[in-house]
């Protein structure tokens, strides 16, 4: 049955309509308005709370969105990517990236196949792996215990790790330096190598297809380097390998028994919970690796089973689709006031966007109302001293997800207090805003002269009205970080479903490495092609020459 077009539904245009008496909304009066606004806009879940109260809307509002994601079929939906129903329409696949975090012993089997039992097979076996790496048992082939594992994939098997290992500072092994190599620039690799000693480098070369050209590239180069220091009979101490794909790994020259696998429901960037994550359950060890699996089944657990109204995720979702539909908001800030947390905006970038950054249906239809936001961030207390300038007084509205952790894994309790100060001061700022009439009070107080007031005072009023949520946990830990990763992960499924967009797929990826495949050709060889627009032909007849 085709899904109706969104503008369609009735929850929709009820939506529709109460938006446009909601245009004038100021959030300082609904807050005013209503002194238990925090107690009722906020929700907690799998160590996570989530303040969605300075946002431009009211119980109405989430009542009009919760019939919305109804009338969606969202529980229907989520349901069915839970039972590992093949969701994925566009390449026939379960979506079951939840299975790789439930417990030992979860019923699950899908086309009789025991998907539990699979999935803990592995890791069984990433445990054993980790344990012998970790404790020195494992040795390089001169006889010297592992120092350096250098990961060697992109996008999902290279920014979730990475991402979480970062995070995790506090938790990695002493002795284990970790890199990550995902660029086909040669300066990436290069800078890893010019660190590293054969003798005491593990490389792990992840990639779910096994095919991706840039990894396929790094993966050879640090094959070339380590044969020429090494040679052959050693490789099987050095080189293990992630994927889905056994026999691209044996033609790579990689025994098997060093290759971890997963399964092709698994989309790469729902994969850090799988074998992906070697490297990460390297730098933290096994048991940290399992809570973090465990934060994220937390929450699975609190999204299959809570009501729309109380559930983290849906509400998440629904306030920003709000935010996307109805105060046409093009992108949202991601700012983490965490430092550890630095590469989380470049991880929900491909979380967020290479999901729903789609215009057609899951039907194939074009969609009738605008999708996914750009996302993007930086650390949140780095972003305020260059660009929450435009956050604050920019033309456009871009709502913030600030997120945070009540209390830090250092002793400077200072810089703490500092850092909280910062947090909550900006989300009230954005709230609040200050009106002509206080900037002017206050320069009145500072003694200036009429003139020079009124000169000043445009450019020293903020708007406000500027939507944000905060995300505080406890502490950041292997089991909150879980939790928070999957927040996001139901985030984005739920406004997948709501545009009907197939959220795990990501054909728009494909044009661009089919034509570098072509170009790579005609860098290479002769004549200089004359076949793709002046542009191409110019910039590329520019490189030949400066070759
Ligand atoms: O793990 P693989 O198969 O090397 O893919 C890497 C990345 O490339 C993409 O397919 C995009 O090209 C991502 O979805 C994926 O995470």
């Amino acid at each position: 049955m085709r899904t109706p077009s969104l503008t369609s539904t009735a929850s929709f245009q009820a939506l529709e309509n109460h938006a446009a008496q909601a245009e004038d909304w100021e959030m300082r009066s609904l807050f005013a308005a209503d002194p238990q606004r925090f107690e009722k806009l906020s929700v907690e879940a799998a160590g996570l709370f989530l303040d969605y109260s300075k946002n431009r809307l009211d119980g109405r509002t989430l009542e009009l969105l919760a019939e919305l994601a109804r009338e969606r079929g969202v529980e229907a939906r989520r349901d069915a990517m839970f039972a590992g129903e093949r969701i994925n329409n566009t390449e026939n696949r379960a979506v079951l990236h939840t299975a790789l975090r439930a417990p030992r012993g979860a019923k699950l089997v899908v086309d009789g196949q025991d998907v539990n039992a699979d999935v803990h097979a592995v890791l069984d076996r990433i445990r054993t792996f980790t344990d012998a790496v970790r404790s020195g048992e494992w040795l390089g082939h001169t006889g010297k215990p592992i120092t350096d594992i250098v990961n060697i994939g992109i996008g999902g098997s290279d920014l979730g790790p990475k991402m979480v290992v970062l995070a995790l500072r506090h938790y990695t092994h002493p002795r284990l330096k970790m890199h990550f190599v995902s660029n086909v620039d040669g300066h990436d690799m290069d800078a890893a190598l010019s660190q590293v000693d054969p003798e005491t480098t593990l490389f792990i070369v992840a990639s779910k297809t096994f095919t991706t050209a840039e990894t396929m590239m790094n993966a050879q180069t640090a094959r070339s380097w380590f044969l020429e220091r090494a040679g052959e009979e050693a490789l099987a101490k050095h080189f293990v390998a992630v994927s889905t794909n056994t026999e691209a790994i044996k033609a790579f020259g990689i025994d098997p028994a060093n290759m971890f696998p997963f399964w092709d429901w698994v989309g790469g960037r729902y994969s850090v919970w799988s074998a992906i994550g070697l490297s990460v359950a390297l730098a933290v060890g096994f048991g940290y690796f399992s809570d973090f699996l465990a934060g994220a089944h937390a929450l699975d657990e609190h999204f299959r089973t809570a009501p729309i109204e109380q559930n983290m995720p849906m509400l998440l979702a629904l306030v920003g689709f709000w935010n996307r539909e109805f105060l046409d908001a093009h992108s949202v800030t991601i700012a983490p006031y965490h430092q550890d947390l630095n590469r989380f905006p470049a991880y929900l970038q491909q979380l967020d966007m290479e999901s729903n950054g789609k215009c057609v249906t899951r039907e194939g239809e074009p969609v009738d109302t605008p999708t996914c936001p750009a996302i993007w961030g930086e650390p949140g207390t780095n972003g305020q001293h260059a660009y929450f300038q435009l956050l604050h007084q920019g033309t456009d509205l871009t709502p913030i997800d600030f997120i945070a952790a009540l209390r830090p894994a250092h002793e400077m309790e200072h810089h703490h207090t500092a850092l909280l100060a910062n947090c909550f001061a900006q989300s009230e700022a954005f709230m609040k805003g200050k009106t002509i009439d206080e900037v002017r009070a206050d320069l009145q107080a500072q003694g200036l002269p009429a003139d020079e007031i009124e000169r000043l005072a445009p450019h020293k009023t903020f708007p406000g009205n500027r939507p944000s949520n905060t995300i505080l946990m406890e502490r950041l830990t292997p089991s909150t970080l879980g939790a928070l990763i999957a927040l996001y992960e139901h985030k984005t499924f739920v406004q997948g479903v709501i545009w009907n967009v197939n959220s795990f797929d990501q054909w728009g990826v494909e044009l661009g490495k089919v034509l570098a495949k072509k170009i790579e050709a005609e860098l290479l060889g002769e004549p200089q092609p004359a076949n793709h627009d002046s542009s191409t032909n110019g910039l590329i007849a520019r490189a030949k020459a400066a070759f």
